[in-house]
């Protein structure tokens, strides 16, 4: 099933045509939260594209680019990449895709990845996803997690833990004071986050396309013009 969350449109600079903004949420939480695992549940309802700024970055390394070794050894050490790097990625990956609805899951990690991608972009999230769990509970999940990362060994786990404390929790709560995180208890089963996912989603559509009121309006200028078409039929018939 594919349900549909609205895009945002913004007239293009001369005013003429209204250019269509790509949808963006962010989908935040701590390392092992389970942002990848719900972002794969979101995809197959909501019709969004999925970025995993962390798998973009692990691309780069596998592909071998020059900022390859660079890369490696941030993330060995559970360090934010420069946005410079991310935020490249991830526009790349965006005009790339062909759709106009993204999941960005692990981004922003800082507040300079967060001016980055609005500076380089010019998009601000129609809404942030915050996966709330406990540090015990993701650390075991990653430990459990078998998919051959080098980052998810105990040692960088722990580092990874205080950079999510000390730069990426700040960005949450910037959102949060402008009103735009949906905060998740993360901590429950699979299923029973994604329920709560769900209804986010669900609710924001109806926020967004207000089938009534788009409906009721296009229906008003309907009866106006047959109101018009009648009043001139009946105006010519009677002579006025
Ligand atoms: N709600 C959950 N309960 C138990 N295990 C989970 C849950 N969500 C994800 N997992 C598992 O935990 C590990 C980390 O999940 P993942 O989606 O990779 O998290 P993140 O992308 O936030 O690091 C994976 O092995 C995943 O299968
Ligand atoms: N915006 C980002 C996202 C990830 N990363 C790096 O990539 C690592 C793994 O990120 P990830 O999102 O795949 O990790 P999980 O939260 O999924 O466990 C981070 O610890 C950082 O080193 C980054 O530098 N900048
Ligand atoms: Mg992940």
């Amino acid at each position: 099933m594919e349900t549909d969350v609205g895009v945002s449109t913004s007239e293009e600079a001369n005013g003429s045509a209204a250019k269509k903004k790509p949808t963006v949420v962010f989908v935040l939480g701590g390392p092992g939260s389970g942002k990848g695992t719900q972002c794969a549940y979101i995809v197959e309802h909501f019709g969004f594209t999925h970025f995993s700024a962390g798998d973009l970055l692990r691309g780069e390394i596998d592909s071998g680019s020059e900022n390859g070794l660079m890369i490696k050894s941030m993330m060995n050490e559970g360090k934010i990449v420069p946005s410079e790097v991310t935020v490249k990625l991830l526009q790349k990956a965006m005009e790339e895709s062909g759709n106009e609805k993204f999941l960005i899951d692990g981004f922003p990690r800082n507040d300079e990845n967060r001016a980055a991608f609005a500076a380089v972009t010019g998009i601000e999230p129609a809404f942030v996803l915050f996966f709330d769990c406990p540090e015990e509970e993701m650390e075991r999940r990653i430990l459990n997690r078998n998919q051959g990362r080098d980052d998810d060994n105990i040692e960088t786990i722990r580092k990874r833990f205080k950079v999510f404390l000390q730069s990426s929790l700040p960005v949450v709560q910037y959102y949060e004071s402008i009103g735009k995180v949906h905060k998740i208890d993360a901590a429950r089963p699979v299923e029973e986050v994604f329920e709560s996912v769900k209804a986010v989603f669900t609710s924001i559509n109806e926020k967004v396309k207000p089938h009534g009121r788009v409906q009721q309006k296009s229906t008003l200028l309907k009866l106006q013009l047959k109101w018009k078409m009648s009043f001139l039929r009946n105006g010519v018939c009677k002579g006025y």
